[in-house]
């Protein structure tokens, strides 16, 4: 009886490891064949499995940092100091001593005279530029005059001599006529004039009283104020989507809405809202898709091309480039972080190809929908860059595609926005240089006369240079302005899908409008000092973590931000021993 019994629990025993073999091997089939069709995506320092999560997404309230003059610090970013070494840089730390002892005269307001001297030089070069404007215009004017009347001259002849042989010589005419009210104006000065680096400074800090008295103006204004022109009902906040209440009308002269709730709603939304319908986003480079949600938001997707970890490869130029969908969402956490709020909510989503995509695609697109030998939906759109089948977008697995979602502001009619080539913009050739890359004087000689930059707009774009350095983005080739909410409105950080594409490395030439022109904003610097205190990269990694799609960032690129902000303080302090501390470092209110 007893050896039956023995026998009884061997045979089971077996019997028992004999099943969890199996439950064993069913596990590394599973991981083995997920891996091959991709469905768990191998990150340099993790592994995540890329599956929808629930509707919800958690998003930590703390980690945001609402306003830098609070410092609030995120309760639940602990952050060991040992782990960052940069922070024992003692000449960085040196530094902020150093600014901290002059903080009195960074703030310190102009006097009346003062002021009234800045003004008077800002508006001298103003009028020139105007009545330069006035006088070509008007001397158009007059050509077109005199071309009209020679015209009218040429077909009195005609019509007298032969009537028959005028067609080809009308179309000539046309090209030759410029409607002189289209002209533009010039902002920049002469070349054999210049503007001094004081005079500059000075115009800068005249904004910190400008800023005193102006109306910041917002959406909700622009609305208002179409609403008494226009009678037509089509800004009608009852029948708009609600993202105009939520979100799009706290828009203002300043920067994009940075209320917290807001904000989260909207992210929450758009990586849950079912699609409504698909299209693809004209004049694009790289494929792009729109798609309008069932609470009538109108987002921008970027597809995933590449993973994390991918590298732009040392041979290819910035401007043939992969657009990166991880570069997108991470970039508008570090523009947050840096409390410009100058980038539209961004978050990752995954979708659905055949019911989120395909389905609701508009024809053009949904012809370009196939099923690749491995079994997968792809489809490849319509642009002049990777829009072939060698670079389709293929569900991994399936039709499963992960992108990120980015909110579409408003535009025409209600808000005209302003295009303005970056000054620092690269050449998109393979071999020539911008004027920029061979002369350290550039900045002097070509920014300083420039106009438009004697105003606020000078310490915008050395934010903008200090976040693409951040980022480490080189494609900046134009900035976008809502110009209806006023000339000097902020600059708006767009077109962040080619950045994050150097890992190891840190490209210095985007820093070069700090470097050659040698300001910062007072505000900024002291953001950025706060973000070296903090711990820049675990801050980023804090907030990343509210995105579906986290890790975004591999641990490599996160600790690539904390070398770059460290590297932008040494070239801070480089400007300071060249112009002193008050010179470099400006408060213009903003
Ligand atoms: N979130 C947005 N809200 C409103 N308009 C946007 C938004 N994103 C992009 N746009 C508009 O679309 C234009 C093109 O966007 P983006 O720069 O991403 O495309 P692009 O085709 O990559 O440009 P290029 O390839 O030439 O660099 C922008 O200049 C802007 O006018
Ligand atoms: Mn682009």
């Amino acid at each position: 009886m007893i050896a039956k019994i023995r026998r009884l629990v061997i045979h089971k025993i077996r019997h028992l490891s004999l099943a969890r073999l199996c439950i064993l091997f069913c596990i590394l089939t599973f991981l083995f064949t997920s891996y091959i069709y991709g469905l768990v995506e191998v990150n340099s320092h993790q592994v995540v499995i890329n599956i929808l999560p629930s509707n919800e997404i958690q998003i930590d309230n703390d980690y945001f940092l609402k306003d830098i003059s609070k410092q609030i610090i995120p309760k639940s970013a602990n952050i060991s100091q040992s782990k960052y070494n940069y922070l024992n840089d003692k000449k960085i730390k040196k530094f902020f001593v150093r600014v901290n002892e002059n903080v009195e005269l960074i703030e310190r307001l102009m006097t009346e005279t003062e002021y009234k001297q800045a003004i008077g030089q800002k508006n001298a070069y103003l009028s020139l530029i105007y009545e330069r404007h006035d006088k070509l215009k008007k001397e158009m004017e007059r050509e077109l005059e005199l071309l009209k009347k020679e015209e009218e001259k040429d077909k009195n002849n005609k019509n007298d001599a032969n009537k028959d042989n005028d067609d080809d010589e009308d179309e000539d005419d046309d090209e030759t006529k410029i409607d002189p009210k289209d002209l533009k104006v010039k902002t920049s000065l002469n070349d054999d004039e210049s503007v001094s680096r004081g005079e500059i400074i000075n115009f800068l800090k005249l904004e910190k009283i400008n800023r005193k008295y102006k109306h910041v103006k917002n959406v909700e204004e622009l609305l208002r104020e179409y609403k008494v022109h226009d009678q037509d009902g089509q800004y009608d906040l009852n029948k708009l989507p609600n993202i105009w209440k939520n979100y799009h009308q706290k828009i203002n002269e300043l920067k994009l809405d940075n209320d917290l709730t807001n904000v989260r709603d909207v992210l929450n939304s758009m990586s849950s809202e079912p699609v409504i319908s698909c299209i693809e986003k004209e004049r694009g480079t790289q494929i792009k898709l729109i798609l309008t949600l069932s609470d009538g938001t109108e987002v921008l997707i970027k597809p995933m091309k590449v993973p994390r970890n991918y590298e732009t490869p040392p041979d290819h130029f910035y401007f043939v480039d992969f657009e990166r969908h991880h570069a997108e969402i991470a970039a508008f956490h570090v523009d947050w972080l840096l409390g410009f709020y100058r980038v539209p909510p961004t978050v990752g989503r995954v979708f659905n190809m055949t019911t989120e995509l395909m389905q609701k695609a508009e024809p053009d697109l949904e012809r370009t929908f196939f099923i690749s030998p491995g079994g997968n939906l792809c489809f490849t759109g319509h642009c002049s860059y990777y829009c072939d089948s060698t670079h389709a977008i293929c569900g991994k697995p399936k039709d499963r595609m992960e992108g990120s979602v980015q909110l579409m502001l408003p535009g025409k009619p209600l808000v005209k926005w302003d295009t303005v080539r970056h000054p620092y913009r690269r050449t998109y050739t393979k071999k020539k240089k911008a004027e920029w890359e061979i002369n350290e004087k550039y900045c002097e000689q070509t920014v300083f006369k420039n106009t438009l930059y004697h105003s606020k707009h000078f310490l915008d774009l050395m934010d903008l240079s200090i976040f693409d350095f951040i980022t480490s983005n080189m494609d900046r080739h134009h900035y976008e302005r809502m110009i209806s909410l006023g000339n000097d409105s902020f600059m708006i950080h767009l077109d962040n899908g080619r950045s994050f594409g150097k890992i190891f490395s840190d490209e210095i030439s985007i820093l070069a409008p700090v470097k050659q022109c040698c300001f910062v904003r007072y505000s900024t610097f002291k953001r950025l000092q706060y973000l070296y205190e903090k711990g820049f990269s675990k801050l980023l990694d804090h907030s990343l973590k509210v995105d579906p799609l986290y890790p975004v960032l591999t641990e490599d690129h996160l600790k690539s931000v904390d070398r770059r902000l460290a590297l932008i303080f040494k070239e801070i302090m480089k400007c300071v021993d060249k112009h002193d501390l008050t010179n470099v470092i400006i408060d213009d209110g903003y």
